[in-house]
């Protein structure tokens, strides 16, 4: 039995000496690559984090003390080490979440892959517990070098000192890479300690001179090199940066030496203060394909084949991210205002071709969403048009930027926010499904979802034209659909997909769920009933022609990739309402959850949003069993709200069309 095996929780850990701490870290090295290489995941992160992990269990008593792992993607040797070996379902339906998940164990603490916020959940947790008389529990937050680059993280430092945060350790896991090498100040800041010649240059031969000594040697050396280490912070000044926060500094320490890390921490758990340990790691440690991966070191992979880390089955199919990133390419050349702005993402988001082609007209911010949406307002009041690519759920934390940096200011910004809709793999955190629902709130600002690859490059187009408010185009994870050929076009741009036989249901579907639509109103037409499918394209503000088309059929359904309520049907209903027409309506969208990890495809049809699902639902409500209580709107007390159970809607009309529609003056 290896000794992996033989650890089923922290404590089994207490009785290794240093030689079998270290064969334990190659255990769990061979162990990360044989098994994220058959289900994918954050492989890169968690080579990074092994020795660092196995002495934060060594030093500290989780679950008694809070272990906070920053964005949580480095959080599989934790996991390994408390209990979880299985990792054969990692990220899919069933198995361990690819984070910290409280309901997998009583050692997870923060389930957000979120980056950035780790210091303030940190600083939180301390304080509670002196607060609370429990001064001998200890919190320990493990943040990297990109997440440092979060502006929480230094709202966090602010506030943390020796006055309230005693029990604090802070562990900067330095590998000076977020997706690809860490960018701004603070990456150059940390660069200097790693790279200090005197560092690096007295670090490898102090340890190769006593290596030769054997093991009386590597002790010596352990105790040298604190001294050392002392000596260099000292050196290179970078005791001051964090002192002046009222933080000691431990470090820089090699975070795979799993006995110098342990005994920085000792260090820093006797304190009493408040203590950063800043560890110098290497992404992909010990594994030699992803050393080599120049973009990422393997930041997240997919199935890949485990001796050369060569990718495994992937489809080959063009993505969302391959069609944005050659179009904003061809759009950046027909007009020069055009600049891209990423949070460290530049690749996932597809705005590397840009980067490639117009080195200076693409920055990266670092993860830094908050000043990327507002640095894009000064842009844009220089006579920029910007282009912000984000990561649909990582929008949310610049609603504020959004609405009062470009928003109120008018500002052509454009937002392209790729992963909306249901992820998958990621769970709760990652899926980007609140888009829709808190940007539509917007004043003046127009939204697009376009349904395959020729709508995204038109829709980006057409966005990046628009230079007197905000624009947003969402499109989901993954590959491209076939192309959906519209019947017609309404002259302001709807898209006719399908024309019912009969006025008996209207679909207005959003983006990608064209594709469900047009299922099923095929099923509905095995059953007689007509049924027409409109994609808007821009779904905010709502086109006129939906109006019209909504009061000529029966039901109004809108479909949706996005939370539902306060979705884009809540806006539809509202627009129809306020023009005086009363059609049924039903919103069908995601449900107001935190859903769970697994494949898109098992999330919709847990949530009733596969063709058969909703077409059963429309038959009932078409042959009346479902057709909701029916009083003229105008006919309502006062008082009451919308019916209880059922959409308000008026009686439907004996034939299948309603009284042609007269506009109500807008
Ligand atoms: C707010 C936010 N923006 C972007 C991301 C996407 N993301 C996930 S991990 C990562 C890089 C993190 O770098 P670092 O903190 O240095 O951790 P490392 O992967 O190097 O261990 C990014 C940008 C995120 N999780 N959260
Ligand atoms: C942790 C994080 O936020 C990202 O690394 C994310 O896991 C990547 O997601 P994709 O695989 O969709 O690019
Ligand atoms: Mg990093």
């Amino acid at each position: 039995m290896s000794l992996l095996e033989q650890i089923r929780g922290p404590r089994d850990l207490d009785a290794l000496s240093t030689e079998e701490l270290e064969v334990l870290a190659a255990e769990v090295r061979a162990f990360l690559v044989a098994e994220v290489s058959k289900t994918g995941g954050h492989l890169g992160p968690n080579l990074g984090v092994v020795e660092t992990t196995i002495a934060i269990h060594r030093v500290f008593d989780s679950p008694r003390d809070a272990i906070v792992f920053d964005t949580g993607h480095q959080s599989y040797v934790h996991k390994m080490l408390t209990g979880r070996q299985d990792f054969s379902m990692l990220r899919q339906k069933g198995g361990l979440a690819g984070y910290p998940q409280r309901s997998e164990s009583p050692h997870d603490v923060v389930e957000s892959s979120h980056a950035s916020s780790s210091l303030s959940w940190a600083d939180g947790i301390s304080r509670a517990f002196e607060m609370t008389g429990q001064t001998d529990r200890h919190v320990v937050a493990v943040v990297g070098d990109g997440a440092l680059t979060g502006g929480m993280t230094w709202e966090a430092l602010n506030n943390i000192s020796d006055d309230n945060s005693r029990n604090l350790v802070i562990i900067v896991n330095d590998n000076g890479r977020s997706y690809a090498p860490t960018i701004g100040g603070m990456a150059r800041y940390l660069n200097g300690v790693r790279t200090a010649s005197k560092y690096q240059q007295l670090h490898q031969s102090s340890r190769r001179l006593f290596d030769h000594l054997g093991a009386p040697g590597r002790a010596l050396y352990r105790g040298a090199r604190g001294g050392l280490h002392g000596f260099l912070s000292r050196l290179t000044n970078n005791a001051a940066l964090y002192a002046n926060l009222d933080i000691k500094y431990v470090g820089p320490i090699d975070g795979h030496d799993v006995r110098a890390m342990e005994e920085a921490l000792r260090q820093a758990k006797d304190y009493a203060a408040p203590v950063i340990v800043h560890a110098i790691t290497e992404k992909g440690r010990g594994y030699e394909p992803a050393l080599a991966d120049v973009a990422d070191q393997f930041h997240a992979v997919g199935q890949i084949d485990p001796e050369t880390g060569e990718p495994i089955g992937s489809s080959g199919a063009p993505s969302w991210t391959g069609v944005f990133a050659d179009e904003i390419v061809v759009q950046a050349e027909n007009d020069p205002t055009i600049v891209g702005i990423t949070a460290a993402m530049l690749r996932p988001t597809g705005l590397h071709k840009f980067a490639e082609r117009f080195p200076s007209r693409v920055l990266d911010v670092g993860i830094a969403e908050q000043h990327a949406v507002t640095s894009a307002a000064g842009l844009a009041f220089g006579g920029l048009h910007p282009v912000v690519a984000l990561y649909a759920t990582f929008v949310n934390r610049a609603f504020d930027q959004i609405l009062m940096d470009v928003g109120l200011h008018q500002a052509g910004v454009t937002f392209v926010l790729d992963r909306a809709g249901v992820t998958g793999p990621d769970g709760a955190s990652h899926h980007g499904m609140w888009d829709l629902a808190i940007l539509q709130v917007v004043p003046r600002i127009r939204l697009a979802a376009p349904r395959d690859a020729e709508r995204l490059r038109e829709e980006l187009a057409e966005a990046v034209r628009v230079t007197d408010a905000p624009t947003v185009i969402r499109f989901p994870k993954g590959s491209v659909g076939p192309e959906l050929v519209a019947l017609r076009r309404t002259g302001d741009g709807v898209d006719v997909l399908r024309e019912g036989e009969s006025k008996d249901v209207l679909i207005v579907a959003v983006g990608t769920m064209a594709t469900i639509a047009l299922d099923v109103a095929e099923l509905l037409a095995e059953q007689g009933i007509g049924c027409t499918v409109v994609d808007p394209r821009w779904v905010v503000p709502v086109p006129w022609s939906i109006i019209e088309l909504s009061d000529a059929h029966r039901i109004v359904v809108t479909i949706e990739d996005g939370v539902r309520v306060g979705g884009i049907g809540t806006r539809i209903r509202q627009d129809l309402r306020e023009a005086g027409v009363d059609t049924a309506v039903t919103e069908l969208g995601l449900p107001d959850e935190f859903l769970e990890h697994a494949t898109r495809e098992q999330i919709l049809e847990r949530v009733g949003l596969t063709p058969t699902q909703i077409a059963e639902d429309l038959v009932a409500q078409v042959r009346g069993n479902k057709i909701p209580i029916a009083r003229p709107v105008d006919s309502r007390p006062a008082s009451a709200g919308p019916s209880s159970s059922h959409p308000d809607a008026a009686a439907p009309s004996a034939d299948t069309g309603s009284t042609p529609f007269h506009p109500a003056s807008r």
